[in-house]
This record gives C-alpha cells, sequence and structure tokens, in this order.
C-alpha cells in the first residue's frame, strides 16, 4: 500500500505539516528522514535539502550539545529524552519564519525513539516557548521590582524600616564573623510636632524627604545604610565603624542637617530643624544583637533629647540585664 492511495497515510502527511511545532524523524545512522512543514521556514531549509543527510552536518552546532547527546542515547536503545528550555541556550538556529538574523527562537526539545519495519529510529520534536519564556521573564522582572519597591520607604525613598532589620542582621552577623567594629545612629527629627503644628502634614512630609535626602547623602560607604526608622525617627548602620568615628560622623550629620536652615515652627526648640542623635556600638558580650544594639541607641537618643535636643550622644553603658 502506498501513501498516494491510502487515504489515512495522505491526512497523516497533511496534518504532519500543520502540527504547531518541529518535527525531525532520524534513522539509526542519525539520517534525516522527515521533516515537517514547522521547521522549513524557520530553518531556511526545504525537506528536500536535508534529507538523507546526518542531522549534526546541517545543523554542526548541535555537536556537544544536549541534543546531540539524547539523539545518540536514544538510537543505541535508550528511554526517551525532554530536554526543557534554557534561557539564552537554544540548541537548534531557529527563528522566527522568514527572518534568518533575528534572535533564535527559545526551545523545549524530546527525543523519543520508535522501531518501524525492523528498524530503530527517533522522533525529535522542537517546541518553541518563546512566549513563555518572555512571560516568565516579565514575572520575574515584576517580581524583582516589587521585591526591590518593598524595601523601599514610600515618602522619603530611602531604605524602609525592613530593608533596616534585614541589614543590621546580616552586618551585624559579618562584624562578628570578621571582628570588625560595627556602629548604629539612631536619629529624630526635633520638636517635629511643632513643626506638622505649625506648617501642616503636607511641609511635615516635605521636610521628612529633606533630612532623609541629607542622611542619605552623608552615607557614603557602600555598606553603610541609610533607612527610616519610623516617623520622624531616621536609622544609619555604620560597618567597620568604632563608636568614636561613628560620633564624629553623627556630628557631621547633626551639622549638615542644621545647615540646611530648614525654618522651624515658631513654638520649636531652635529656629531651623535640627537632629538629636544617640550612637552606640557593637562590642563583644553587648549590644551584639540587633535589639540590643538598637536599645544602646535608642537610650543614648533619650538622653540627648533630655539634656536640650540638636546634640549627639554615645552609649557607653551595657543595656541593663
Ligand atoms: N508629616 C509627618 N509627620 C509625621 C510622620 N510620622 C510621624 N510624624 C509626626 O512626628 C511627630 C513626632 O512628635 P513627638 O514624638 O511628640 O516628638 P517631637 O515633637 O519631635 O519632639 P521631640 O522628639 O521630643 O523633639 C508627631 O506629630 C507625628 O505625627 C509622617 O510620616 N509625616
Amino acid at each position: 500500500m502506498t501513501i498516494a492511495t491510502d487515504p489515512g497515510c495522505v491526512l497523516s502527511a497533511r496534518a504532519l505539516h500543520l502540527v504547531g511545532c518541529g518535527l525531525v524523524v532520524l534513522d539509526a545512522a542519525h539520517a534525516i528522514v522527515l521533516w515537517n512543514g514547522w521547521m522549513v521556514p524557520r530553518s531556511g531549509y526545504a525537506f528536500a535539502r536535508v534529507r538523507g543527510r546526518s542531522l549534526f552536518e546541517v545543523f554542526p552546532e548541535l555537536r556537544g550539545t544536549k541534543v546531540e547527546a539524547a539523539v545518540l542515547a536514544v538510537l543505541a536503545g535508550g528511554a526517551p529524552v525532554a530536554i526543557a528550555a534554557a534561557a539564552g541556550r537554544a540548541p537548534f538556529p531557529l527563528r522566527q519564519a522568514g527572518s534568518f538574523d533575528g534572535a533564535r527562537l527559545e526551545q523545549a526539545v524530546s527525543v523519543t525513539p520508535f522501531c518501524e519495519g525492523g528498524e530503530r529510529f527517533c522522533l525529535v520534536e522542537i517546541r518553541d516557548v518563546s512566549g513563555n519564556m518572555d512571560r516568565e521573564r516579565r514575572l520575574l522582572d515584576h517580581a524583582e521590582s516589587l521585591r526591590a519597591r518593598s524595601y523601599v520607604d514610600g515618602l522619603t525613598g530611602i531604605a524602609n524600616r525592613r530593608h533596616f532589620d534585614v541589614a543590621l542582621e546580616r552586618e551585624l552577623r559579618r562584624a562578628r564573623r570578621g571582628g570588625t567594629p560595627l556602629s548604629l545612629l539612631l536619629m529624630d527629627i526635633d520638636s517635629f510636632k511643632a513643626y506638622n503644628d505649625h506648617f501642616g502634614h503636607q511641609e511635615g512630609d516635605a521636610c521628612l524627604g529633606a533630612v532623609a535626602r541629607a542622611l542619605d547623602a552623608m552615607c557614603k560607604r557602600p555598606a553603610d545604610l541609610a533607612a527610616r526608622y519610623g516617623g520622624e525617627e531616621f536609622a544609619a548602620i555604620l560597618p567597620d565603624t568604632t563608636l568614636e568615628q561613628a560620633c564624629a560622623h553623627a556630628e557631621a550629620i547633626r551639622c549638615h542637617v542644621a545647615g540646611l536652615r530648614l525654618p522651624h515652627a515658631p513654638g520649636a526648640a531652635h529656629p531651623h530643624v535640627t537632629l538629636s542623635i544617640g550612637v552606640a556600638a557593637c562590642v563583644q558580650g553587648w549590644a551584639d544583637t540587633p535589639a540590643s544594639l538598637v536599645e544602646a541607641a535608642d537610650r543614648a537618643l533619650y538622653a540627648a533629647k533630655r539634656s536640650g535636643r540638636d546634640r549627639v550622644l554615645a552609649s557607653t553603658d551595657p543595656a541593663p540585664g
């Protein structure tokens, strides 16, 4: 019975050329015995040009790839092999139909053995998964941008409390491992309630933004982190910085913010916006956990407020208990 006279065979042959993926059948010597219509515009080769030629002669770049290994294993009696798509590593030089110099289609490939008339063959199926990969990439980009945004304070644009917590934990571990110093500044805008009451909440928000930008600009080393700790309170993590160095840096920040000469409310302690700053350093045995370091800096900040504001005080005593 010939293909021409068997309606089933004719239909199968037609259907084969309409399938929405690449189908290539190889004989035991990996010569191409079938090449469907999908392959033609994507490879630039009509069936007549590849018929009887080794797959690896038509596509020499398949040498040394997972596709070659799969074909050889399957033709030698192995089980079917599925090769998942990997971004940027499309094995076949196939492009969008009709385009011969664009990017390769992203491909998922499977290789399946079968026997016919006592001979072994394999079917190579190539699926274009470019759309899926694009979607996956867009989802990953979106997830990455959400993740980045979840670490930024929406009002001021500097690191938020979550970012601060993660960074403090990480930097403390690094300092303990390396035996290096680590300091923390807690900073609070003085009489900020009076500012809001006088200028209104929107101006208050703008003032928080201006102070945040000033702090961020003053924390220049790559490992330094300026963050909004909450409300009108800010924090700075200063790795590789001793208590003494941190106090000097805190004093520079205090002067810098006072130097902005942002007008304050008439009822405030000072005519311009100022900061009170508490400084603590991580020392072996105490203030060496995130909670105890924050607590030490907070006690110093409280002392700075009580002793008149617009000043820097360091915590030198171990936390109680
Ligand atoms: N505009 C604005 N105000 C805020 C924000 N978060 C906290 N505040 C205000 O900051 C003020 C903090 O006031 P207090 O805790 O009484 O302290 P203070 O007036 O700064 O006084 P001292 O800290 O003792 O100098 C409150 O009025 C809060 O409403 C914010 O996101 N935007």
